[in-house]
């Protein structure tokens, strides 16, 4: 059975969506949590109103599997945290990483992480362009499936993928991953830039010249242009620089409009802004907006400086 790691909103997305096929267990480190959701079949906390079919079985014990992948649903700088806790029950397993975003303390990828503290697992990212409601509400949906093992990528396609959520299978796992973290920083300049009240065309520039800073680090590490215009680098990109339902633009908007967010919703393009742009610099890689969102979202700028800086660098060819 199908074991997904995390209970937040993502994890229960996908946990109901995986029901379609088969009974899926939902591990939620969180005993009082587990059990209330055991009861009232619902996650009220991250993704309330929609009811977990029965093939959801809520747990507070993580199962031990032969073969059947994890999911690790949890949010990219807790990732490490989460894996350790577990390091014996998932050693030699197959670890599918659900999350977006370069880990702050080391500047390695949610698979990077995982070998790092699982050496001998066996690894693949799912990515792309979902929210954690749309896949829950069984709406159409397609996400990149990045195995570096061209085999186990396609018994995982055949595994996780329902009538509804349509996954591609890649082996660029570099690019997958990185396509995934990047967005969410550009996501987060974009959400200043409508909150300052600077408009639609600033974004556009944004998400454009964002696109083009997110290929230059991602073909810098190796991995393929084609990747990045895909489902995982563009069309992720599209997605949470344009809605509100995204937190890491909310947390954008409420930058530009200069209002305080709450600190415990998930956004993880603020620290993997500060990772990428490290990285960045010791690469010397050209990041001006991941620079900008580093400064803006550890508040050493204001939206009009950041902009400033923006608009003020050298004239140069697209
Ligand atoms: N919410 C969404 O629509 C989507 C989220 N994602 C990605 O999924 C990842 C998780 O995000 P969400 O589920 O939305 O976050 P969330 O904030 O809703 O939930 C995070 C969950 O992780 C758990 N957690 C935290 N630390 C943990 C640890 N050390 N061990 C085990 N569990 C731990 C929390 O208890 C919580 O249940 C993020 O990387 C996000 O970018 C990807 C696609 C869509
Ligand atoms: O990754 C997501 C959509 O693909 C969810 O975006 P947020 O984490 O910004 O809510």
């Amino acid at each position: 059975m199908i074991t997904v790691m995390g209970a937040g909103a993502f994890g229960t997305g996908l946990a109901i969506s995986l029901a379609q096929t088969g009974p899926v267990a939902l591990w939620a480190r969180n005993r009082s949590q587990a059990e209330e959701m055991r009861t009232t079949r619902q996650n009220a906390r991250r993704l309330s109103g929609i009811d977990l079919p029965d093939h959801v079985q809520v747990t507070a014990d993580l199962p031990r599997q032969s073969g059947a992948p994890y999911l690790l649903s949890v949010p990219m700088q807790k990732l490490r945290a989460g894996l350790e806790a577990h390091k014996e029950a998932l050693a030699g397993q197959v670890l599918v990483a659900c999350c977006k975003g370069i880990e702050l303390d080391s500047g390695l990828r949610p698979t990077e992480v995982i070998r790092a503290v699982i050496p001998d697992a066996r690894t693949a990212i799912l990515t792309g362009p979902s929210f954690a409601a749309d896949i829950a509400r069984g709406l159409p949906t397609a996400l990149t499936l990045a195995c570096a093992d061209a085999t186990l990528g396609e018994d995982l396609q055949a595994q996780l993928g329902t009538t509804a959520l349509r996954l591609y299978r890649s082996t660029d796992v570099t690019g997958a991953e990185l396509g995934g973290a990047l967005k969410n920083v550009m996501a987060i300049a974009c959400g200043a830039v409508i909150g300052a009240g600077l408009g639609e065309s600033a974004r556009a520039a944004l998400m454009t010249r964002g696109f083009a800073e997110m290929c230059r680090m991602a073909e810098a590490k190796g991995a393929r242009a084609s990747t990045l215009a895909g489902l995982s680098g563009f069309g992720d990109l599209a997605l949470t620089c344009t809605s509100e339902l995204s937190r890491n633009y909310q947390f954008g908007l409420s930058l530009g409009r200069g209002e305080a967010f709450d600190p415990t919703i998930t956004v993880e393009g603020a620290a993997t802004a500060q990772a990428v742009l490290t990285e960045a610099q010791k690469a010397n890689i050209d990041m001006p907006i991941t620079h900008a969102v580093t400064a803006l979202s550890t508040g050493k700028l204001q939206v009009a400086q950041a902009m400033d800086m923006l608009l003020s660098r050298p004239q140069k060819e697209e």
